[in-house]
């Protein structure tokens, strides 16, 4: 069966996504498109999937009969409805980070699957399908033993100016909370934000950097370094710290060159290259359990985690390094 996919949001992801399914992966086709801009939506069409039909709106697109399935890639507030309108209609969803903006409203899609009854979204967390990851979470489950410490850093060379403190916890750092809970197999308990002396370059709505403490039920104590104006590359650091050894993620594919009585090993610049083909594996992914009527990876309830440890770190940006404490609900049957 070919996946009859409908894209919401067509920017630079939606593009991209869009891109992958009409040219790179298998199984899939793209049949429509939508965006809050319609020349965007257009645009894409003309260039990428010239026998799709645009819709007015997100909403349309969802409730067309020849739409199998729909991803949302428009801007983070709207894929709250657009992930509710899709479980409503019973079609498989893969969902853009964030699931939602807020935690309640993550929890609202947890509660609207759980009454659909089957598994029908998959969010966006891509470094779950990336092979470096893969190849550390092997190690960490078999060869180091138990975790004790994790140290990590997210850095992106540069933000725009509409770049602002919240963000690096809800736009950039949300990849490590939902990647480390995963290597680690384990939850968060609590959050602290500390800033250490702020980049001259970073604009005056950021502070930057930061470090983020987190711990988890399993006693694991992780740093995460988010520096979003490091300057010189987007840089992604794991190292986790075990009772008999310690792992590194592997570092991209580069050539290192000998050269003028240097060793040089260049460093990506651009987030969409680091983890390009894992946004193909996850796709792959969302398109072969979307043949089946269902979604698989990253869950509802990954999501919505995700979220309440979010706004667990944004409250611990403003509270003067005070520890804060993250509760989970229960787990419901669906996500065990
Ligand atoms: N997994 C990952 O590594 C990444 C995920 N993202 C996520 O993907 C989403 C989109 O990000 P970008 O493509 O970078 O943003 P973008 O700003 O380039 O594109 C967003 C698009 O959504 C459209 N839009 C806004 N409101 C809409 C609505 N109500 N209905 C339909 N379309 C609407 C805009 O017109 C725009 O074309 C964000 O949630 C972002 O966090 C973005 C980059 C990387
Ligand atoms: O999701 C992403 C961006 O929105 C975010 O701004 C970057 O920092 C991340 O690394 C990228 O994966």
């Amino acid at each position: 069966m070919t996946v009859r996919i409908g894209v919401i949001g067509t920017g630079m992801i939606g593009r991209d996504h869009t891109r992958r399914i009409a040219q790179v992966l298998a199984g899939g086709t793209i049949v429509a498109l939508s965006d809050y801009s319609p020349e965007a939506a257009e645009k894409v069409r003309d260039e990428l999937a010239p026998d799709a039909k645009c819709y007015a709106s997100g909403e349309e697109l969802i409730a067309a009969s020849d739409v199998d399935a729909v991803l949302v890639c428009s801007t983070g507030s709207t894929h709250e409805a657009y992930v509710l309108a899709a479980i409503q209609a019973g079609k498989p969803c893969f969902c853009e980070k964030p699931l939602a903006t807020t935690a309640e409203g993550a929890r609202g899609i947890v509660d609207a699957e759980v009454a659909h009854g089957s598994r029908l979204v998959q969010v966006g967390f891509m470094r779950r399908y990336d092979a470096g990851y893969r190849m550390l979470k092997k190690v960490v489950d078999s060869e180091i033993g138990t975790p004790l410490i994790v140290h990590a850093a997210h850095r992106n060379p540069a933000v725009p100016e509409q770049y602002v403190t919240p963000m690096a916890i809800h736009d950039t750092m949300i990849h490590e909370i939902d990647v480390l809970r995963w290597l680690l197999d384990d939850d968060y308990v609590s959050a602290q934000v500390v800033f250490p002396k702020a980049s001259r370059h970073a604009h005056s709505k950021v502070a930057d950097p930061q470090i983020v403490l987190l711990e988890t039920a399993k006693g694991v104590r992780i740093d995460v370094e988010i520096f979003v104006n490091s300057r010189y590359g987007y840089d992604i650091q794991c190292q986790v710290v075990g009772e008999e050894g310690l792992a590194n993620l592997p570092e991209p594919m580069a050539v290192t060159r000998r050269q003028n009585a240097s060793v040089a090993t260049p460093i990506l610049t651009d987030w969409k290259d680091r983890f390009v083909d894992s946004y193909d594996v996850e796709l792959q992914a969302f398109i072969e359990a979307a043949a089946e009527g269902t979604a698989t990876g990253p869950s509802t309830w990954d999501g919505y985690v995700a979220a309440i440890t979010s706004d667990a770190c944004v409250t611990a940006q403003g509270a003067d390094g005070a520890v804060v404490p993250i509760t989970l609900p229960e787990r419901p049957g669906l996500y065990r």
